[in-house]
């Protein structure tokens, strides 16, 4: 059976996908085992995807895809400004044609397309470890979970601060998407939200969720004393209290200053009948403990990754960053697909403006493509690769320069997976 990658331009007419977009989206979800959606609400959830590349792997006498995946252009902090990266989700295979190359297929024709069209990076979250590697992608940040035991939880600071107000799914996007873009610059590989993202985070309504909403999620805004927005939170009745005690789970918490983030957090420790706060997808380093009398409140859970990034262009993505030092240092990439390849020299003498050049230069370190997309928000330690053999130090105390050179401010973090 011959096979060929297409690509759908989505597109809707009064709220409703048409037809190709909405046999992509059956397939894709059928490939994730998701429920069976009723037809029209099919079409309208897949409306959505307008504004998305699609790509479909076709057998030549079959109108549904066997293969599927979603992509779109979204912008990603890192340290010291922003990038554009190919942010890919939904790759899917149906049943019966797995483990013949489809997903190689057609990620490898996303990837040439963003090269192509200039974007540095792809960005992807995964649902299995041992996938996006062969692909170039590195593993570059990781969330952690948090539970607040609200009945332990005391305030350092024990006055509450400026001014909340509870926010309607009409109103969320335009009062936090402001605030959301100002947060987001405070953690490398945060990421912006489409407007489907906001109407999904409030109503719970998503393909992925079988379209069902959720009627018991919250959203509150914190403004401080002159006004000003400077935070909110989005959270769900995730137990009712009816069992003895409540439990809330946050979807998004979203601080643009200490004060906020403080704030925050104490309307959720102070929320009644609630015992106890839950977030899957906080940060690493949640200042949480430190707010608190007794740190013990706030327990970290476990850690799981998040964003892996493929280094598609190395002078724009390492461009496309700052540095906390001045530094020459020569990289020796290794990428059989191409795209990052070669001997490159970062100098950052010029701290505006990092120049980034392919050299004759001996390297100081080599390391492969997986390996940069690794380390470039900062969040893993060149030493650490080295190691595990994952980038080898070709100049004595060359890993340990080229840690102080990529070291982030804060570490990686995005709260929203795709
Ligand atoms: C970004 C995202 O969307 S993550 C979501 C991934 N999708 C899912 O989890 C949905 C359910 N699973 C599926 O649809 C499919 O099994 C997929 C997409 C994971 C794999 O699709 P396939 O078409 O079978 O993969 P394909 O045959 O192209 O394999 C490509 C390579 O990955 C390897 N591979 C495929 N699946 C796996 C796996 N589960 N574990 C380890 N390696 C795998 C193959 O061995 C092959 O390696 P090679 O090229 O080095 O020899």
């Amino acid at each position: 059976m011959t096979h060929e990658v297409r690509r759908i331009v989505p597109h809707a007419t009064d709220g409703v996908a048409d037809a190709d977009t909405v046999t992509w989206t059956r397939a894709m979800l059928a490939a994730f085992l998701r429920p069976r959606v009723e037809p029209g609400d099919l079409a309208r959830a897949a409306a959505d995807l307008v504004g998305s590349r699609l790509r479909g792997v076709y057998e030549t006498a079959d109108p549904a895809p066997v293969a599927t995946l979603r992509s779109w252009d979204s912008r990603m902090s890192v340290p010291g400004g922003e990038v554009t990266v190919d942010a890919v989700t939904a790759i899917g295979v149906r049943a019966t044609h797995r483990r013949r190359g489809l997903l190689r297929a057609v990620l490898v024709d996303d990837l040439a397309e963003a090269a192509r069209t200039g974007t540095p990076i792809a960005a992807l979250t995964s649902t299995q470890g041992a996938l996006y590697e062969r692909f170039g992608f590195g593993l570059a940040s990781w969330n952690r979970a948090l539970r607040l035991d609200t009945r332990a939880a005391a305030f350092r600071v024990p006055e509450a601060t400026g001014r909340l107000r509870t926010l309607e799914p009409a109103t969320l996007a335009s009062a936090a998407a402001p605030v959301q873009d100002r947060a987001r610059r405070r953690h490398p590989g945060s990421m912006d939200r489409g407007e489907a993202s906001w109407a999904a985070l409030m109503t719970g309504v998503n393909l992925f969720g079988g379209l069902r909403p959720d009627p018991v999620r919250h959203a509150v805004l914190w403004s401080d004393a002159t006004g000003r927005p400077g935070g909110y939170v989005v959270y769900r009745v995730a137990q009712d209290w009816a069992g003895g005690s409540g439990e809330i789970a946050v979807l998004d918490l979203q601080a643009t200053t200490p004060e906020s983030y403080r704030e925050l957090w104490r309307h959720l420790a102070s929320l009644d009948l609630v015992g106890a706060v839950t977030w899957g997808d906080a940060s690493t380093d949640e200042p949480l403990p430190w707010l608190l009398t007794d740190p013990r409140a706030a327990a970290p859970g476990a850690s799981r990754e998040m964003l892996w990034l493929r280094i598609l262009d190395v002078p724009g993505a390492l461009g496309a960053r700052r540095y906390p030092v001045t530094e020459q240092i020569v990289l020796a990439v290794d990428d059989p697909a191409g795209y990052a390849a070669g001997t490159w020299l970062l100098d950052t003498t010029d701290p505006v403006e990092p120049r980034i050049v392919t050299t004759t230069a001996e390297p100081d370190v080599a390391l492969d493509a997986p390996a940069l997309g690794s380390l470039y928000l900062g969040g893993v330690d060149p030493r650490v690769l080295a190691r595990a053999g994952r980038l080898e130090e070709r100049t004595p105390g060359a890993a340990g320069r080229l840690a102080r050179l990529v070291a982030a401010p804060t570490v990686p973090w995005n709260g929203i997976r795709f």
